[in-house]
């Protein structure tokens, strides 16, 4: 059969936290457009990137991990992976080059084994690990299941990423394009910049607290400036739960939480070409995981 003159589709990766998800789903996209950090389960949102080709389009939708809930929040982003699970036509299982597999693996794959999606397995950050046990893990990654494709990759080299977006590329059904091709996400801006803040905010602090942090883009407007120049400000709301922690966001004397602010303006700087003013606010809405309220209004 001719191949087709062009495919498209979507696709996620799925996996353990900390897998390599998302810093994988920016490398194929080669725009920040996942929050990614050293602690597990700070992907809260479906984000898409898109990776066009002349003669395709590759919708990445990253989803949080699937895990025990124990939260309200747990269960609707549970929810939420099973829904993004059951509507892509690939879908990427990662698994780290450098740990072994573990009843977390297992327990996902038999989750996938009844979607419709073609599975492939991706075998992350390679650059960790030596040839034989890169060798090692992609056998005993073979034999977890019936793989469309098992492919090593190393985000952070790059090596094999281009080949792993032409492998998943095959596996997408011949489709027109689905979004112009000069878009890389279509996740609201308000969005992106509320997760560029939450991760800054999560930088070098204690492990407890990644759960607890949300944010919320209050009100954003673009002015021009004395000088003819487009200014946007921004003020954003950020939720901790408790007293305990909103000192620790702040920091002394409002030190922390100055750096987040130039940290995470910086980034928004860039995503929108104008100069912005940031204004920052840490409040404590108690339990806002468990409660439905609040959870509709921070997005979830
Ligand atoms: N050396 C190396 N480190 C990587 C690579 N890919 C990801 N990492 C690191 O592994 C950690 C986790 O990566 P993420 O992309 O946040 O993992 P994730 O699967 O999206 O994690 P969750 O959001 O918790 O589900 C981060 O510290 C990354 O910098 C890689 O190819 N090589």
């Amino acid at each position: 059969m001719a191949e087709p003159a062009f495919r498209s589709g979507f696709a996620c990766f799925v996996g353990r936290p900390n897998a390599g998800k998302s810093t994988l789903t920016n490398a194929l996209v080669g725009e920040k457009i996942a929050i990614t950090s050293n602690r597990p389960q700070t992907t809260r949102r479906a984000i898409r990137g898109i990776v066009n080709r002349d003669h395709a389009q590759l919708v990445l939708v990253d989803t949080p991990g699937l895990h025990r809930p124990r939260t309200l929040l747990g269960e609707r982003l549970n929810d939420l992976v099973r829904e993004t699970w059951s509507d892509v036509d690939v879908i990427g299982l990662c698994i780290p080059a450098n740990e072994k597999i573990g009843p977390g693996d297992r327990f996902i794959v038999g989750e996938l084994k009844a979607l419709k999606a073609t599975l492939i397995a991706v075998v992350t950050k390679t650059d960790l690990v030596d040839r034989p046990t890169l060798t090692q893990q992609l056998v005993a990654v073979s034999e977890l299941a019936d793989f469309a494709d098992v492919v090593p990759v190393s985000a952070v080299s790059g090596e094999q990423v281009s080949l792993l977006a032409d492998l998943m590329i095959g596996h997408l059904p011949a489709a027109p394009m689905l979004y112009p091709d000069d878009v890389t996400t279509d996740e609201p801006e308000r969005v992106r910049i509320a997760e560029y803040i939450r991760e800054a905010a999560l930088e070098g602090v204690r492990d407890e607290l990644p759960h607890s942090i949300a944010v919320l883009v209050e009100e954003m407007s673009t002015e021009t400036t004395r000088g003819g120049e487009p200014l946007t400000r921004i003020y954003a709301d950020l939720y901790v739960e408790r007293q305990s922690q909103k000192a620790i966001v702040i920091g002394k004397g409002g030190a922390r939480l100055r750096t987040v602010g130039a940290t995470a303006r910086a980034q928004i700087e860039e995503l929108l070409g104008t100069r912005v003013f940031l204004d920052l606010h840490v409040r404590i809405a108690k339990e806002w995981q468990r409660d439905p309220r609040q959870l509709r209004k921070l997005g979830f």
